[in-house]
């Protein structure tokens, strides 16, 4: 669905991929795209995601995303959220979203006036507050998983990473893993981020050196943490790529499938993006419901034994990493279509979706 609406200035698609699971469920991102088609591809891939991330986490929800055409810097305005809002609400229950790259749980407080099909919001307006708190928790399980499958051991300790992106999830997963006792290499566009990262790990005694660009695919870390744009994994990168692992939260890391391939050839184990980083969708799934923290933690967790039985059955059929993820979601998808056809859900669930 194109959203336009002159008066605010917003400009958004909203994209619906699959139900099968349930209504769609997908965060918002906001950023200066050079053309409505790069905002297009951008939303259509990101839904996609969603449906398998959601397979994966076992929620009841299927997979759509929205994307803003805008800076986030300079274009938010409390009306342009409400109006975004309105759309989402003309879709009647169909798709409910929240925050992503480019978005704040604060901005949805605005949008929340005009319809309840918004996650993530903070805890004083009935949310479970900040999504990525429990994605940068999923990803450090995601790290633990990769590290035990490569090292044989969980600890995250003594070893380097190199992060990019220092947003809402790449500077949380910085800071535990300092506190970990990690070494690392962190990049971003945004200086104040680089910054604060170093003086946070100044306080904690930590080693943290700062590249520009791409020098981050460049350095002698042991694990690739990409935690900002899609794509990064492309024919050029993976040239570059040093590491034994790549393990981080940003959507769509892949440029295609086919660079599942190539890490795999190039002995780089690579975790699938959807898995690592489904704390997030975990914890807004389970806001739609009668939130609780503990529920939240514990399927947050299972991102570890997930990760782990999708690095073994890769191995034991030797194919990537990714296409043993698809097919493991598409599994769960196909059997959810059968018992669909079967039951009418005449009846809400036992835990009734907010209305
Ligand atoms: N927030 C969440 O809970 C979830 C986020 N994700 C994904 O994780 C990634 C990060 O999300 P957030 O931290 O929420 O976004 P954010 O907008 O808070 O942070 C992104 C950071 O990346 C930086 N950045 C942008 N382009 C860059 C580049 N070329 N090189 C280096 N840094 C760059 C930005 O300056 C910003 O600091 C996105 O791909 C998002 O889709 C996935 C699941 C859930
Ligand atoms: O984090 C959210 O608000 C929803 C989940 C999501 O969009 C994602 O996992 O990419």
């Amino acid at each position: 669905m194109f959203c336009n609406d002159p008066e605010t200035g917003l400009k958004a698609i909203i994209a619906i991929h699959n139900t099968t699971l349930g209504p769609a469920l997908g965060g918002c991102r906001m950023r200066p795209y050079k053309t409505v088609d790069d905002a297009l591809e951008d939303v259509l891939r990101l839904s996609k995601g969603m449906t398998y991330k959601c397979a994966a986490a076992d929620v009841d929800f299927g997979g759509g995303k929205a994307v803003i055409i805008g800076d986030p810097l300079s274009d938010k305005s409390p009306e342009l959220f409400r109006a975004f809002g309105q759309f989402v609400e003309s879709l009647n229950g169909r798709f409910y979203t929240g925050t992503d790259m480019g978005t704040t749980p604060e901005d949805f407080v605005h949008a929340l006036k005009e319809t309840n099909c918004i996650v993530g919001v903070p805890e004083e307006y009935g949310g479970n507050g900040d999504s990525s708190v429990p994605t940068a928790k999923g990803v450090i399980y995601g790290l633990e998983a990769t590290n035990k499958m490569i090292y044989g051991t969980t600890s995250l300790e003594g070893r380097a990473y190199a992060i990019q992106g220092l947003g809402k999830v790449g500077f949380k997963v910085a800071e535990t893993l300092l506190e970990f006792g990690a070494d690392l290499y962190v990049t971003d566009i945004n200086e104040a981020a680089v910054n604060n990262l170093l003086m946070k790990a100044e306080s904690l005694n930590g080693r943290v050196r700062a590249v520009e660009g791409k020098e981050i695919y460049r350095t002698d870390a042991d694990v690739f943490v990409p935690c900002a744009l899609g794509g990064v994994i492309n024919d050029e990168t993976i040239e570059l790529l040093r590491v034994k692992a790549i393990a981080g939260s940003a959507n769509n890391q892949l440029l295609e499938t086919r660079h599942g391939d190539l890490l795999k050839e190039k002995g780089i184990l690579y975790a699938p993006d959807y898995i690592v980083n489904s704390g997030g969708l975990i914890q807004v799934a389970d806001e739609l419901y009668t939130p609780n923290k503990q529920r939240v933690l514990q399927k947050t967790r299972a991102i570890y034994d997930t990760l782990l039985e999708i690095y073994q059955q890769a191995e034991k059929r030797n194919v990537s990493t990714v296409i043993a993820a698809n097919q493991f979601c598409e599994d769960r998808i196909e059997r959810r279509k059968r018992r669909n056809s079967f039951f009418n859900h005449a009846k809400p669930a036992k835990w009734a979706i907010r209305s």
